[in-house]
């Protein structure tokens, strides 16, 4: 069995965080193994409020789960400060595991995920030691302190983001306006590629970027190579928006059932 990690805060609501992981990994056959950064009151509506978890007891709990089981990919979600980013970093020094970085920072209504002075720690401590990081458009913007708006803005931010070490970056497109939703994934070693599909007009999006990232982990623990892994958490995304399950008074959470029931979408992969 492969077994895979997520760090991150936990969503009431089920729709994002540690519950849209935990759901990811089950539908794509891993073993999903959790570390909570905070615990959030928040439903399809928006977010209540935040207890975060202590730095230490982010440590103990990846400590209790890397000392008893190998796990081959992990990600990151909302880690909501630099302390516990630092603390983060601290534990997986020695860990040999892919790291899938998802920089978690605004919440769809509006409240903040990440404070504010953590995207210095994210930067220095965690995006060197990762293997993917997939920020949205804003997201790459507070990265790179860049205005992006065009495709060129696009490589430039993720070229500024590779230098900080990654060996890859997913621009997602979601948040950017036409038919198709685009992202367009960046390599180290110069190499690019673009995934369309497409674009779902539907409210229902909460926990897209959780279930993508999540769903890139999966992947990576079952041994694809980083190229593999995205373009199936893509087409594993693309399912679940398209086949919403139309619950809760706002942006509701995508279905994560879709793949199960043998759902294909469709992805283009222009090179
Ligand atoms: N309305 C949509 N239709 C199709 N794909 C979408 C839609 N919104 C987002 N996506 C896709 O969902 C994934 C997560 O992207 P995004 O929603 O931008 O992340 P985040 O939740 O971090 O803001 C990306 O692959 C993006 O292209
Ligand atoms: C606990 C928690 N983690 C992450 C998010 C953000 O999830 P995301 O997939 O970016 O979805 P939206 O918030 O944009 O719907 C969250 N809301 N809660």
């Amino acid at each position: 069995m492969n077994i895979v990690m997520t760090i991150a805060g936990s969503d009431s609501g089920g729709g994002a965080g540690i519950q849209a992981d935990l759901k990811t990994f089950q539908e794509l056959k891993v073993f999903g193994t959790s570390v909570i950064t905070a615990l959030t009151a928040q439903n399809t509506l928006g977010v209540e409020g935040i207890y975060p978890t202590t730095p230490d007891f982010v440590e103990l709990q990846m400590k209790a789960v890397f000392e008893d089981f190998d796990v081959k990919a992990l990600k990151t979600g909302m880690l909501f400060s630099a302390d516990i980013i630092q603390r983060i970093a601290k534990s997986l020094r020695d860990q040999e595991v892919q790291i899938v970085v998802d920089p978690v920072m605004i919440a769809k209504g509006g409240q903040a995920l990440l404070q504010e002075d953590a995207v210095r720690a994210m930067k220095k401590e965690l995006l060197p030691i990762a293997n993917i990081v997939t920020p949205n458009i804003p997201e790459a913007e507070t990265i790179t302190g860049m205005n992006i708006h065009t495709a060129e803005e696009i490589r430039e931010a993720a070229e500024k983001i590779l230098q900080l070490g990654v060996d890859c970056v997913v621009m997602k497109g979601g948040h950017l306006d036409g038919p198709s939703a685009v992202d367009t994934v960046f390599f180290k070693d110069g190499s690019s590629f673009k995934m369309r599909s497409k674009r779902i007009n539907t409210k229902h999006t909460h926990g897209t970027g959780c279930t993508f990232s999540a769903a890139i982990t999966a992947h990576l623990g079952r041994g694809l190579s980083l190229k593999e892994a995205i373009i199936e958490a893509k087409k594993f995304v693309q399912g679940a928006i398209e086949n919403p399950l139309n619950i809760g008074h706002g942006h509701g959470p995508t279905n994560h059932f879709a793949h199960r029931l043998g759902y294909e979408a469709e992805v283009e992969i222009i090179e």
